[in-house]
């Protein structure tokens, strides 16, 4: 039972050991952008990656796999099928589902794969940037109208602030509890929610979004803390997890002179020291 922020902190220990113990085998179907990064990602935080989406291969795959992540970066005819028989073959072996929807809003292909995919099947969580959840919930019919993303990266009119916080929060939830998945958008504030509870993360570095693959890196974990123990802890440990890393990457830096190719590198050696007691000690967390 969560009272307050002090309940949530007090679990990040045992989740972390949990994730580091499970190693979860972490099937990605992703873009061809960050997919080397993504997978250094999940090595970092302790799963072990697996990047693999030809059809005859998929049955085999998502059965010996801890958990699956699916994102529409980059898509293709051949891709989006093996995202069906990867998510059908998951729902049949209840292998836990992560759905990362870049550029839904922005094209008709993105809307149809991210509602096929939300509506055939149960998809355990979604990670986007907020224009990107925001444009879920008007094709979920929870919201009236929503800005067009720019491209993969969010809207700048959606940028969560402690203004918009609290009808972020509950539009958040309120999609969560109406599509029965746990979802995680993200901004310069984080939003979690399952429907039941609703926790804002104020973490991160604004170095972050000036990396490409910042949001699918932490798809690609909050795959492999999901696989290693539960969705919405596993989530929040992947997002404090990301955005402490990126603090810490920027300090580094901003300390030697440097710019955004080595915050890319330091972001992954960050991601690799993560431990219980940072997390908890700079962990900025808020229930909504
Ligand atoms: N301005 C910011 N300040 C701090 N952290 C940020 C900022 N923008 C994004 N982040 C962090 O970067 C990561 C990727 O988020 P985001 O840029 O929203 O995803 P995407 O790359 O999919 O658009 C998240 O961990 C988020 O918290
Ligand atoms: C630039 C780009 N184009 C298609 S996928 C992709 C990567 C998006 O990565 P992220 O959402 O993590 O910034
Ligand atoms: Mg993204």
């Amino acid at each position: 039972m969560i009272n307050d922020e002090s309940d949530l902190l007090k679990k990040i220990d045992e989740t972390l050991k949990d994730i580091r113990e499970k190693n979860a085998l972490t099937h990605c179907i992703t873009n061809s952008v960050t997919i080397n990064d993504c997978a250094n990602a999940v090595l970092a935080i302790g799963g072990s990656p697996f990047m693999a989406e030809d059809a005859e291969e998929l049955e085999e795959v998502v059965t010996i796999a801890d958990v699956l992540v699916i994102n529409i970066g980059k898509l293709s005819k051949e891709q989006i099928e093996s995202m069906h028989i990867s998510s059908k073959t998951a729902n049949k072996t209840n292998t836990p589902i992560i759905l990362d929807p870049v550029g839904v809003g922005v094209t008709e292909l993105r809307n149809k794969t991210t509602m096929d995919l939300i509506n055939d099947y149960d998809i355990t969580a979604i990670r986007g940037n907020i224009t990107e959840i925001k444009a879920i919930a008007k094709l979920a019919g929870v919201l009236d109208e929503s800005n067009t993303a720019k491209g993969v990266d969010v809207n700048i009119d959606d940028i969560i602030t402690e203004e918009n916080l609290k009808d972020n929060g509950e539009l958040i939830c309120e999609l969560a509890s109406k599509l029965n998945t746990t979802i995680l958008a993200s901004g310069p504030i984080d939003i979690l929610s399952d429907g039941n509870l609703t926790v804002a993360i104020d973490n991160g570095d604004d170095m972050m979004p000036l990396i490409t693959g910042s949001g699918c890196m932490l798809s690609s974990i909050v795959g492999s803390c999901i696989g290693g123990s539960n969705p919405f802890d596993g989530s929040l440990v992947a997002i404090l997890a990301m955005n402490i890393a990126g603090e810490r990457a920027r300090a580094k830096v901003d300390e030697k002179d440097e710019g955004t190719g080595s915050f890319r590198t330091y972001l992954i050696d960050y991601l690799y020291k993560t431990d219980s007691e940072t997390l908890t000690e700079k962990a900025n967390i808020k229930i909504l």
